[in-house]
């Protein structure tokens, strides 16, 4: 049975429009490199959690030359079908319904279905810079938690604007404007951090656990107090030095989290190999976090991953993902695997959308 029963794109990516039914819970789309099969998932994604896996300003979402996207669902909610659909402007100005209801609020929208997306970019989770450690928590967190997306929106409106401001030197009192919504935020954002790099942590050290004697840790690390009125009183104090350096020199921009296996930094010290399994662990384990806790039916979008996986790994990884209630694959070309065979595969052809 299928989860998502049918989605439409207008305008979104190469699609000038295209409209896909699914009756399987394991579809596969196949077609050759750049014919737009990672651009489906995405605009699932999208639709999921109102965000893209792999931009962040959502310019880039919208078809060339064309002054915004649509999309549009049909997801089977068991009893009932709900049809999803959102419109957003280059601007990234937004407008979500659920059937004829217009929907407000982003949080209201995201409760439909939750989405975890497997990428060839997520080796850079273990090896790569901590931006990527960082979103990849705060893709977890947000899939979770509503109230972590608002808080995490707002501090990095506030400080992009207080940078703004501190590039110019007399605009100290504008730049202190946005402190207040900084100090209420960033303490909640290191909380929620903290909390899941916790979880993870735990469900990595299961799954290592059946390979062998491999101890995994992450520690989290932040430069700021945690509490709302220090953090204020921080700001204020590195506020000249932050003039005089035109950006904020502390805050959850900048939180690392510490990959340790059997202590020793993972990005410094561990192999090739050792750095994409503790990065597909990291992902299975969102996985199973995310499945355990989301009310709302789960759909995993794997973007052509499994190929530099050994034989072990692509079992568990299969395995695990098993448990969505959707899955959609991109390959070149359908693989002869078994779990494949009753699999649901949708062409998409170069220049024909
Ligand atoms: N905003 C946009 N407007 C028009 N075309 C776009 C836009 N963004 C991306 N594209 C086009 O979409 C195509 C890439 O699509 P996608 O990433 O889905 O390919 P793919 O089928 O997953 O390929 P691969 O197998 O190489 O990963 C490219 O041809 C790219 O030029």
């Amino acid at each position: 049975m299928a989860l998502i029963e049918q989605l439409e794109l207008a305008n979104f990516r190469s699609y000038a429009a295209g409209r896909f039914r699914f009756s399987s819970s394991r579809v596969v789309f196949t077609g050759p490199n750049g014919a737009g099969k990672t651009n489906l998932l995405e605009s699932i994604y999208f639709l999921s959690i109102l965000r893209s896996f792999r931009t962040v300003s959502g310019r880039e979402l919208v078809r060339i030359g064309e002054r915004g996207f649509e999309l549009k669902a049909r997801v089977d909610k068991g009893a009932y079908h709900e049809e999803l659909r959102l419109a957003q402007t280059l601007a990234g100005k937004r407008e979500t319904w659920i059937g004829a209801n217009r929907i407000r609020r982003s949080s209201e929208f995201i409760r439909e279905f939750r989405a975890v997306v497997f990428v060839p970019e997520d080796r850079n989770i273990s090896g790569g810079s901590s931006s990527f450690r960082r979103r990849f928590f705060d893709m977890m967190i947000s899939t979770l938690d509503g109230g972590y997306l608002t808080a995490l929106n707002n501090y990095y409106r506030a400080l992009s604007q207080r940078n703004r401001a501190l590039k110019q030197k007399e605009q100290a009192a504008v730049a202190a404007a946005f402190e207040p919504e900084m100090a209420v935020n960033a303490p909640l954002i290191a909380r929620q951090r903290r909390i899941y790099a916790k979880l993870i942590e735990e469900e990595v050290s299961r799954m290592l656990a059946e390979d062998g004697n491999l101890e995994f840790r992450i520690v989290c690390r932040t430069d700021y107090p945690e509490n709302a009125a220090e953090y204020r009183e921080m700001l204020e104090r590195n506020r000249p030095k932050e003039q005089l350096r035109s950006c904020t020199l502390s805050g959850p921009q900048l939180d690392e989290f510490d990959f340790l296996l059997n202590g020793k930094l993972l990005r410094y010290y561990g192999s090739t190999g050792q750095i994409r399994i503790i990065s597909l662990l990291l992902k299975l384990a969102e996985f199973n976090l995310v499945k355990r806790a989301a009310k709302e039916p789960v759909a995993v979008l794997v973007d052509d991953v499994t190929g530099e996986l050994d034989e072990l790994n692509k079992a568990r990884f299969f395995r695990t993902i098993s448990g969505a209630d959707q899955q959609f694959f991109t390959f070149t070309e359908l693989p002869e695997l078994e779990i494949f065979r009753d699999a649901e595969e949708i062409k998409i052809e170069k220049n024909k959308n």
